[in-house]
């Protein structure tokens, strides 16, 4: 069944027949790229300010190929010339004769000469260049391209590939040379922006980088696929006004068995994000040392303390209390900063075999023999790479894989990464949101508190909320990088851009 929070994603000949059936003439076609040419401008500007570089009077390299994807890349130029400032000159190159340019891109370069100073450049200007350029965008195929690469466009991107200088490298739709089937000597990435439609080779392609979804609204009318890509409108149902009649208990009741001596910031970290999640009660079980230090800086969690192993580690003594919120809480979150002490996973198990309600399994807790344990309750994971490859005992982790082991156990998986998927061995959701400010050490410990948040609210399947977490995450991580930059901030600063997250448009 498809599902109104996700799109999907499809090959390209696919895509293209798509498109073929929702723009009937070159003036559809014209008014579809306008609207990408707007998403794509305001995408880039919004990446590149990740970057501490100068934010106005940039010099872009623009590569222009004679399709519509060369059009799309002149359209966001020509949105980003409206911006006071932003642009200092434009650098063109064309990889085929002005003459044989399709028409609406030819329009498109008329516009932005209107509006931008342009040089043209021969692919041979570039070959060892010195000068520095800010943004390079690669508008040379998309997905019409069919392989081999001819050799005037090789050389173009063998070139460009080579120049260091570029401080940003985008590519639109697809880096060229990618398609259903691809050339090795594609353009090489830093972010690619999928225009209207996620295409399925973007999926695994190390030459994309980052990977964005402009929607401009080819989906009104759904269409099944396995793999989706997830779209902003997952994030609708925490952006109403609460019923005026709205209890505590009707947001639900989170309970949290997490920490241990060792390592109280990563429980410290699920339970900040969980407390912002929406939540109505978050109760935390927490070794003796751990609840001592964090009760006062966190009193809107109720904190019960757990009888401790000598190392500090939650005891098995402690598994009534488990059995005494059952009745009350609404999920569980277990894992983060648990330590990987025998007795703790001895415990695991326990709880596990006795919960029947949803509940998150995270870092700690992903073990084979965890997992089995829990098999009566609705679950989620969240493994990353390393972690998933322990639990499903391979030694590389592909979304056959995931989706494979999703299936068979009837769980919902979130394999973590740069690119994150969602799965429930049904469909597989790509999360477009998120980049690199989160590869430091507790983002995921922020993720599970969240996502046991929103799964203790009820706002959803485990899929949908495991999505909505994930995207929810990944924004605030893309306006926290916007706002500070990738490398001076610290993994909890995420949490005051979770509000903006929620007002921001959608991109
Ligand atoms: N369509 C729409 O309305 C919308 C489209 N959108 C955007 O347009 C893009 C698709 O645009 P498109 O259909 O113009 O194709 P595109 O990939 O730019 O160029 C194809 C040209 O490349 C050439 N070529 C092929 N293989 C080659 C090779 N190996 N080596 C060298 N050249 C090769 C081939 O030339 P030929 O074989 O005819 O010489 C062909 O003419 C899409 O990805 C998205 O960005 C969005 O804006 C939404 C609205
Ligand atoms: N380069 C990246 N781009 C986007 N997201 C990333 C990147 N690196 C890490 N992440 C995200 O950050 C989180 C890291 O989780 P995890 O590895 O469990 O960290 P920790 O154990 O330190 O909390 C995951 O949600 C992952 O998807």
């Amino acid at each position: 069944m498809p599902k109104p929070f996700s799109h999907p994603i499809l090959s390209c000949s696919a895509s293209h027949e798509w498109e073929q059936e929702l723009l009937k003439s070159e003036e559809d076609a014209w008014q579809a790229m306008l609207r990408v040419g707007v998403k794509l401008g305001r995408g880039i500007r919004d990446f590149y300010a990740m970057s501490s570089f100068p934010q106005s009077g940039l010099r872009v390299l623009a590569l222009v190929g004679k399709g519509h994807n060369g059009g799309d890349a002149l359209l966001a130029l020509a949105a980003l010339a409206l911006e006071e400032g932003y642009l200092r000159q434009v650098d063109i190159v064309l990889s085929s004769e002005l003459d044989a340019l399709k028409p609406n891109t030819k329009r498109a370069l008329g516009l932005l000469q209107e509006r931008a100073s342009i040089v043209f450049l021969q692919a041979s200007d570039l070959r060892g260049t010195g000068e520095v350029f800010d943004i390079c965008i690669d508008g040379l195929l998309g997905m019409q391209f069919r392989p081999p690469l001819r050799e005037r466009i090789t050389d173009l991107i063998e070139t460009v590939n080579e120049v260091s200088k570029i401080r940003l490298r985008v590519a639109v739709d697809l880096p060229s040379g990618v398609g259903d089937e691809s050339d090795e000597r594609a353009f090489r990435a830093d972010v690619t922006f999928a225009t209207g439609i996620f295409k399925q080779p973007l999926l695994g392609c190390r030459n994309a980088g980052v990977i964005r979804y402009l929607d401009i609204g080819f989906f009104e009318n759904d269409r099944t696929a396995v793999n989706r890509v997830v779209t902003d409108q997952i994030l609708d149902p925490l952006r109403g006004v609460r019923s005026a009649f709205s209890e505590k208990r009707q947001h639900g009741h989170l309970a949290i068995l997490a920490g241990s001596r060792g390592m109280p910031g990563a429980l410290a970290m699920a339970v900040r994000a969980a407390l912002q999640s929406g939540v109505g009660l978050v109760t935390v079980f927490a070794p003796e040392s751990v609840v001592s230090q964090l009760a006062c800086t966190l009193p809107e969690a109720m904190w019960r303390t757990w009888p401790e192993t000598p190392e500090g580690g939650l005891a098995l003594e402690g598994l009534w209390q488990i059995k005494s919120i059952a009745g009350k809480a609404t999920a569980l979150l277990v894992g983060p900063g648990m330590g990987n002490e025998a007795e703790t996973q001895a415990l695991l198990c326990e709880v596990g075999r006795y919960w029947n309600k949803p509940a998150v399994l995270d870092a700690d807790a992903l073990r084979p023999e965890v997992v089995d344990s829990f098999l009566a309750s609705e679950l989620i994971l969240t493994p990353h790479d390393g972690e998933f490859k322990r639990l499903a005992s391979v030694d590389e982790v592909s979304d056959a894989d995931v989706l494979g082991y999703a299936k068979e156990r009837g769980l919902t998986l979130v394999k973590k990464g740069s690119s994150t998927r969602v799965c429930d061995g049904e469909a597989l959701y790509v999360n477009p949101t998120g980049n690199a400010v989160l590869s430091r050490g507790g983002s995921g410990d922020l993720l599970a508190g969240l996502m046991a948040g929103l799964l203790a609210e009820g706002s959803g399947s485990s899929t949908e909320v495991a999505c909505r977490a994930v995207y929810w995450h990944g924004k605030a991580a893309d306006l926290l990088a916007v706002s500070k930059g990738q490398v001076a901030t610290r993994t909890t600063d995420l949490l005051d851009y979770l509000v903006p997250a929620l007002r921001g448009d959608a991109g």
